[in-house]
Formats: structure tokens, C-alpha cells, sequence
């Protein structure tokens, strides 16, 4: 298990140098199998990664992209990560991309649940996982000291839950047992208050700080 940290002189050099190596991984699993997957956080942070790597020469056709997490409001809603997504990195290049979409448009997370873990399923061992973070060391939609967050966990979980009882709207998430067998993991951080929150992280339980569930073999990378 190898935990790296990297730590940039700026943003820019980050989402930069992040893009090409998540390109050259994807690149690199495709010489040898026919199909990639590419898992990605939601959320403020990542938007200029994901203008970068839209623009990478990759063979884009044979890569399917699925979030980490979905908040469950319509896809043109601001708090759509999907809305992110479409606006960030499926275009360009990256518009040839399968796209996974976890916002089936059901009435709730808890009925679309069952089909979304299936169709996750088939893309498991997930080639390249990204994971954000919030200052509340949340990551994907694993909230610290939720209920839910103890069953998503869980070894025997299914690959994909519904997300209830926070306090903004409900989610979907990917659970630990489809996250963490990714064969490259990298988290994506920026500023003081984050690298406190991953530095306060390594030392607590998953429960109340759910990112540590994924601090086995992962690259972080950092810039303030
Ligand atoms: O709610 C979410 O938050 C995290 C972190 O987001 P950020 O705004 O602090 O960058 C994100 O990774 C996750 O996908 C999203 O749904």
C-alpha cells in the first residue's frame, strides 16, 4: 500500500500535470484491454481538470465515464454533477466518451439503485478513480457519522446506494466495495483548509471521516 502525496506550486500546474497522467493511464489499460472507465467527483473543484483532459488525444470511443456520486435533481440543475460533466469534459474529444449516467430521472435514488449497481457492475474494476473531497472529508457521497455511510462501507455492499439523510438533496453513490478496487486512485484537493481536513483524515475512523475508507494505494495531489 503506497500513499503519495504530491504538492504543486499552483492550480494550474496541478490540473495540468493530473490531466495528462489520468490521459497516459487510460491510454496505457486500453493498449492492452478493450475498454477503460473513468470514475470522477462532482462538486467545485474539478471543472479545469476536466477542460483539459476533454481535449486529450485518447481513443475516447472505448472509455465509459460514470461519476462518483450523484446529487438527485435534474440534469440542468446547478447542483448536478452530471451538469458539470456535460459542460467540463464530455465534449471535445471527450464527446466520443460512453457516458454513465447515475441521474436515471426515476423518482427516487432508492428505485433506480438496483439497475445503476448492475450497470456499474459491468464496469468494475474501474481503470481510473478520481476522488474529491470536502473540508468535511466527505468523498463521493459518504458522509462522516451518517447511517447510510457505515452500509456503504461495507465489504458486501452493492456497488451503488441511495443517499438520504443529508441535509441537501438526495444522492447516489458508489459505494467502497466499487471504489476501491480501482486500479489507479487519485485524489484531487486544493487549498489550506482541505490538506488539514486530509491530514485529520489519517488518523480517524472511516465512519466519521469516510475518505480514509480509500487511503491505501492512492496518489493525492495538492496545490493551495
Ligand atoms: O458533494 C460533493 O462534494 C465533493 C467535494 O466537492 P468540492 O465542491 O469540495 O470540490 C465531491 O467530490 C462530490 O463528488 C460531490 O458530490
Amino acid at each position: 500500500m503506497t500513499l503519495e502525496f504530491i504538492e504543486y506550486p499552483d492550480r494550474e500546474m496541478l490540473f495540468l500535470s493530473l490531466a495528462d497522467r489520468v490521459a497516459g493511464q487510460l491510454s496505457q489499460h486500453l493498449r492492452v484491454n478493450d475498454r477503460a472507465s473513468l470514475c470522477v467527483p462532482g462538486g467545485t473543484t474539478p471543472a479545469p481538470l476536466y477542460d483539459y483532459l476533454s481535449g486529450a488525444e485518447i481513443d475516447w470511443p472505448r472509455i465509459t465515464v460514470l461519476l462518483n456520486d450523484e446529487r438527485w435533481v435534474d440534469g440542468e440543475h446547478m447542483r448536478s454533477n452530471g451538469r458539470l460533466l456535460r459542460r467540463h469534459l464530455l465534449h471535445d474529444k471527450a464527446e466520443a466518451a460512453q457516458y454513465l449516467d447515475l441521474y436515471t430521472g426515476d423518482a427516487s435514488p432508492e428505485d433506480a439503485a438496483p439497475a445503476l449497481s448492475e450497470a456499474v457492475a459491468a464496469h468494475l474494476p474501474l481503470t481510473v478513480l478520481l476522488l474529491g473531497m470536502g473540508t468535511d472529508m466527505h468523498t463521493a457521497s459518504l458522509f462522516p457519522d451518517a447511517s447510510e455511510t457505515v452500509l456503504a462501507l461495507a465489504p458486501d455492499a452493492p456497488a451503488v446506494m441511495a443517499v438520504t439523510s443529508n441535509r441537501d438533496e438526495p444522492r447516489i453513490t458508489l459505494t467502497a466495495s466499487a471504489l476501491k478496487g480501482a486500479i489507479n486512485t487519485h485524489l484531487l484537493i486544493t487549498g489550506a483548509d482541505k490538506r488539514e481536513a486530509f491530514e485529520r483524515a489519517q488518523s480517524l475512523d472511516p465512519t466519521e471521516a469516510p475518505i480514509r475508507a480509500f487511503l491505501g494505494d492512492i496518489t493525492v495531489h495538492w496545490a493551495e
